[in-house]
């Protein structure tokens, strides 16, 4: 059965077909820096690869162009879109809908209805779902909702410490993000060590942020939140922040609430505190070129990243390892350094010089370091596509 997985992040759109349940991989493809002003796109469809520049203004476009790359009579390997028996999306935030779900109406304006709670996530899925229901009513549409893989976090590390009624009535809660992920990167760790009862401290770091702890590939707490704003600082948006800043702002600048939102969740995180780009890329080539702001940018990054991971390291009662992963986890040596420095009396030590040449799934620490350090690229589309099969077999 061919499934074609969706994956729209907040600065990228990535995907790839599988041939299902043996998990062969068709084709797989990706647009970097969507919504800027050249994007750089990639296809890979057997022994065919090709990495074109264009513009793409949002992941509906970008939907498009994949469908025409699969289905294109030179390079593409499918005869037409009807082959595709499922589109899996690792959707981001539906409130109690989680878990696995195909897409229908109640799903599709419980997103809508929270577009303002994950704005950088729920539009443009909301918008591809629709607009692929209405193009291919014929191909169900399986929604893999990526805070289904938190529900097994206890009460006491979900729970904020606000009215009771909250949660109950509104559903405030910690949901945790990045789910397939995590998730992945769990069953993975279990592979390649060969142990089904690890303490991983999983570290997504892309355009979303987020560190998960898994025990025996279950997780345990994550640093996001309510919303896929929260925990880490985030490429444009704010991380944890104290909400009794809200009435000096509205006070002082002027703004109105709406507009104060929109400040934290567009132009804040690596963007806001370096004022060069939410790339990190660019932030680090700013840095090194002696630009202040981007020095601090990185250096509350890296801060906020160890804090997180000394919490966890209590919540596991020490890890068997750390594993970087996501678009800053795999590429970042200097985030790597920067996050395992000085951390030798948690057994924690880093090869440099490994660190400097990573390629694929590969262990950076040093021989006698008491935990492992891992990079291990993420596939989340593989849980998707599991996920999926599971949801259309039913
Ligand atoms: N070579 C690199 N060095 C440092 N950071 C990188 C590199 N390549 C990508 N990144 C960072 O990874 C981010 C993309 O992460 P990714 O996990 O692929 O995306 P998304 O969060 O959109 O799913 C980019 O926005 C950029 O900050
Ligand atoms: C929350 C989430 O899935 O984020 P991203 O893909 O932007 O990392
Ligand atoms: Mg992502």
């Amino acid at each position: 059965m061919i499934i074609l997985v969706a994956n729209l992040g907040s600065t990228s759109f990535k995907y790839r077909v599988y041939d299902m349940p043996a998990e062969r991989q068709l084709a797989r493809g990706g647009i970097d820096r969507i919504g800027q002003a050249e994007s750089r796109c990639t296809v890979e469809i057997g022994s065919h690869k090709e990495e074109i520049s264009r513009s793409i203004p949002d992941h509906a476009a970008a939907v498009q162009m994949c469908l025409d790359q699969l289905t294109d009579p030179q390079h593409g390997c499918l005869k037409s879109a009807d082959e595709v028996k499922a589109i899996g999306f690792k959707a981001v935030f539906a409130g109690h809908y989680s878990g696995i779900r195909i897409v229908d109406e109640p799903l599709l304006a419980e997103m809508e209805r929270l577009f303002d709670v994950a704005p950088a996530h729920n539009p443009p899925y909301a918008k591809a779902m629709r607009q692929l229901r209405a193009a291919f009513p014929q191909i169900p549409l399986v929604a893999a909702l990526e805070t289904a893989f938190h529900d097994t976090i206890s009460p006491a590390l979900r729970t904020y410490a606000a009215p009771y009624e909250w949660k109950e009535k509104y559903a405030i809660q910690k949901w945790g993000f990045h789910g397939a992920s995590h998730r992945y990167i769990g069953t993975r760790m279990a592979e390649l060590l060969g142990r089904n009862d690890l303490k991983v401290i999983s570290c997504h770091l892309g355009g979303s942020n987020s560190l998960c702890a898994i025990k025996g590939g279950v997780s345990q707490a994550t640093s996001m939140g309510l919303s896929p704003q929260t925990g880490l600082l985030q490429n444009n948006r704010v991380g944890d922040f104290d909400p009794f800043a809200l009435p000096i702002l509205l006070k002082l600048s002027g703004k109105t609430l709406p507009q104060i939102l929109e400040d934290l969740s567009e132009r804040s995180g690596l963007l806001g505190l370096s004022g060069v780009s939410p790339d990190m890329r660019d932030v680090e080539e700013a840095a090194a070129k002696g630009n202040e702001r981007a020095e601090l940018a990185l250096n509350v990054f890296a801060a906020s990243i160890r804090q997180y991971l000394g919490s966890y390291l209590v919540v596991l009662n020490g890890a068997d390892a750390i594993v970087f992963t996501g678009g800053i986890g795999e590429n970042s040596s200097r985030m790597r350094r920067q996050v395992c420095e000085n951390l030798d009396f948690a057994g924690i030590e880093l090869d440099e010089a490994k660190n400097q040449s990573v390629k694929g799934e590969v262990c950076l620490s040093t021989p006698g370091s008491r935990t492992q350090i891992w990079v291990v690229p993420t596939n989340e589309e593989i849980v998707v596509a599991r996920q999926s099969l599971a949801a259309v077999s039913k």
